[in-house]
């Protein structure tokens, strides 16, 4: 494992049973609070985001914002918020989807993602893949290509990569901490 490796997976607190019983939840608020872990998570996904050639990030609420509206304007890229169902004014596409505890609709605004763009998924955890795979989805449905999904950390037991697959199409998926 890296030093910076090291220095994010030590600023995660393990919360049993959150937010129901069965769920060790995954507590980035020690790592969003120690500037050191912060600015290395930070440039870390912003340097993932330059190489993958990606125009834009689509930082996935309400933590995918925290990581993804810094990594964006450190890469020089614009941000585009995926909100849960109802948030966003303007003409939206929406995509269901089921998660750990519970299921959840996302939604983009439409004219935020054009054909030009390659874009960059942020989020902190992958854990069954569903957040992701909708966010692909809508994506595609805007007309963009996908650059790539990077996250924090991957809950390597739920199976998140191998449902994520077709979605990516060749894309990578980057988590810089697996557990
Ligand atoms: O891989 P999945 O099973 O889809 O789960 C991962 C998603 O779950 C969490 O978000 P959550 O929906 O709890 O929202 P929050 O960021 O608002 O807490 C996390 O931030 C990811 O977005
Ligand atoms: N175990 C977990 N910890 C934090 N965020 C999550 N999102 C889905 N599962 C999670």
């Amino acid at each position: 494992m890296t030093d910076i490796q090291e220095l994010l997976l030590s600023r995660i607190r393990d919360v049993p049973d959150y937010p129901e019983p069965g769920v060790m939840f995954k507590d980035i608020t020690p790592l969003l609070a120690d500037p050191e872990a912060f600015n290395a998570l930070t440039d870390t996904l912003a340097e993932l985001t330059v190489r993958a050639g990606a125009t834009k990030i689509v930082g996935l609420e309400a933590r995918g914002f925290i990581l993804g509206a810094p990594v964006a304007v450190c890469a020089g890229v614009g941000f585009v918020p995926v909100r849960k169902a109802g948030k966003l004014p303007g003409a939206t596409l929406s995509q269901a989807y089921d998660l750990e505890y519970g299921s959840a609709e996302i939604e983009v605004h439409a004219e935020d993602l054009t054909a030009d763009d390659r874009v960059m998924v942020v989020d902190d955890v992958l854990a069954t893949g569903g957040t992701a795979e909708a966010s692909l989805q809508l994506i595609r449905r805007a007309g963009a290509e996908v650059a790539g999904v990077s996250v924090l950390m991957e809950l390597g037991f739920l199976g998140g990569r191998a449902r994520l697959e077709p979605a990516l199409g060749g894309a990578p998926l980057e988590s810089l901490l697996q557990v």
